[in-house]
């Protein structure tokens, strides 16, 4: 009984990993699997691929270290967050493809909401923008173009979930419909400060109370999985948006402590204790996690395009074979020659916040090369999350002494060097790079009394490498005075409807 497994679900793959008695961990499996771009501004993914991916994964990894479902002591999911699904709860069907969280289909719905007045009393509920990112306008949309999907949402015979609902429905068989309170915050109909759905945003946002799951804790055990889907059921144990997850793997538990994690997106979370602090410069309020003891909110920052912007430069335009040959290319240039790449390929997250603004490639010479973009792209990550730390402290927090980093993208050693220049503070990448599976593992290990609390976890997080800031303030002042000049360029540009 001395092992946990945890489910990730992420944008671009599904993982699981378990994970032993000491945090360590004793197996992993990978999947990726396809995105669908149907029209511009539009992703989906197959939720039937979600599951797929991610039961093999979970089957997998308990093949390959040998551990049995019976010997799991229990089961944290972490998920990516927003990405909305609408299901038939008789027979657990899904009505469409998922609209995933970069998706901007809904950018005028958010437009006619905002017109109607409703974005302070979003912000002021939910601590979030109107903006597509979130899950109720997606599900909304659903609602109205699936055939007779409104109807029978009144009558309650459909289910809404954030991913990790999906997965949980799936895992018990169909028994349970739950969310946890942190992918719950990311709905725009939750509460934070009652921790509740609230009705009228529901109303306003014209989503039948019906459809929604039950809020639970993030750490605490919410159900058992059926048999028939790992062979023995397991106690579910922790769930929380793979940001959250991430923060708490990151051990960022005392306020002020902050991660950033270099996935599909950049995600900078802020712990802010146990009480919900108001952003005035566009960051997201956001629940961190709940239970066993613990609440935790935070201040987040997200941006849409982080390690994207390598995957594109690999498929959308052939520049390098794999994401870390972006490594070799941008270093073999000094600088990037003056191009620069706003990334704004789904909108702009935080804290712009605009579902119009597009990519823009700028400052291109005849002397511009593959490098010379390559460089633009690494530079643009650091750039986006300079602009959130900036943020950060025009919200009052305390001049961070440290950013910890982690995900995929934070492989890269140029691209973290790049970071510490722009900041001016040392970027500190943690040993174990999954700290978004660590942290849900983490959140099950509290939740089934495996783990006495967070000291334990503090104590095992262990520093990899340390990149130390080495270039001239004024130099990266004029970086992001140019960088704010682009950023200018790429706003407001998508005119057309593209809600189809
Ligand atoms: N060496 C690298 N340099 C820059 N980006 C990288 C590198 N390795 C992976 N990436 C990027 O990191 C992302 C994958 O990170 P991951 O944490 O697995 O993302 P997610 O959880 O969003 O699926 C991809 O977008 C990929 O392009
Ligand atoms: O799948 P990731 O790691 O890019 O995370 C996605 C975020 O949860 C979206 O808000």
């Amino acid at each position: 009984m001395g092992y946990l497994l945890t489910l990730d679900q992420g944008t671009t793959s599904s993982r699981a990993m378990v994970f032993d008695a000491e945090g360590r961990v004793r197996g992993v499996a990978q999947r990726e699997y396809v995105q669908h771009y149907p029209r511009p501004g539009w992703v989906e993914h197959d939720p039937q691929d979600i599951l797929a991916t991610q039961f093999d994964c979970a089957r997998q990894v308990l093949a390959d270290t040998g551990v049995t479902a019976a010997e799991l002591a229990g089961i944290g999911i972490t998920n990516q967050r927003e990405t909305s699904l609408l299901w038939e709860r008789a027979s657990g069907r899904a009505l469409a493809p998922a609209i995933v969280w970069q998706d901007r289909r809904t950018a005028a719905a958010c437009e006619r909401l905002r017109a109607q007045g409703l974005a302070p009393l979003v912000r002021e509920r939910t601590g979030l923008e109107l903006d597509p990112y979130f899950s109720a306008t997606k599900l909304a949309w659903l609602l109205d173009h699936v055939p007779g999907a409104r109807a029978r949402a009144e009558a309650g015979e459909l289910a809404f979930g954030t991913v990790d609902s999906w997965l949980v429905w799936h895992l018990t068989g169909g028994r349970l419909h739950v969310t946890d309170c942190s992918n719950a915050s990311r709905t725009l109909l939750y509460d934070i400060h009652r921790g509740d759905w609230d009705a009228e945003l529901c109303a306003a946002l014209g989503i039948p109370p019906a459809l929604l799951p039950h809020v639970v804790d993030s750490i605490g055990v919410c159900g058992e999985t059926d048999p028939a889907v790992l062979g023995a059921a397991v106690p579910i144990a922790g769930i929380a948006g793979d940001q959250q997850a991430a923060t708490f793997g990151q051990a960022c538990f005392a306020p002020g402590m902050a991660k950033n994690t270099y996935g599909t997106g950049c995600f900078l979370v802020m712990n802010t204790g146990s009480r919900p602090v108001t952003s005035s410069h566009r960051l997201l309020t956001t629940v961190g996690w709940r239970g066993r003891g613990l609440v935790a909110y935070a201040l987040e920052g997200s941006i849409f395009m982080g390690g994207a912007i390598v995957q594109w430069l690999r498929d959308g335009l052939g520049l390098i074979r794999s994401a870390a040959e972006i490594e070799a290319l941008a270093a073999s240039v000094p600088d990037s020659g003056g191009v620069v790449l706003v990334p704004a390929f789904t909108g702009l997250g935080a804290p712009w916040w605009d579902a119009y603004a597009r990519g823009t490639l700028i400052g291109l010479t005849r002397g511009s090369t593959a490098a010379h973009v390559a460089r633009a792209a690494l530079e643009a990550i650091a750039l986006q999350t300079v602009d959130l730390v900036e943020a950060m402290k025009g919200d009052g927090a305390a001049p961070l002494t440290e950013l910890r980093v982690d995900g995929g993208a934070a492989a890269n050693d140029l691209l973290m060097q790049i970071q510490a220049d722009l900041l001016g503070v040392p970027v500190v990448r943690s040993r174990m790079l999954e700290t978004t599976a660590l942290g849900a593992a983490c959140m099950a290990g509290l939740g089934v009394g495996m783990w006495s609390g967070t000291d334990e976890l503090t104590a095992r997080w262990q520093a990899e490498r340390r990149f130390e800031p080495a270039q001239p303030a004024a130099r990266c002042e004029a970086l992001r005075a140019r960088w704010h000049r682009a950023v200018e360029r790429s706003r407001g540009w998508a005119e057309e409807d593209e809600e189809g």
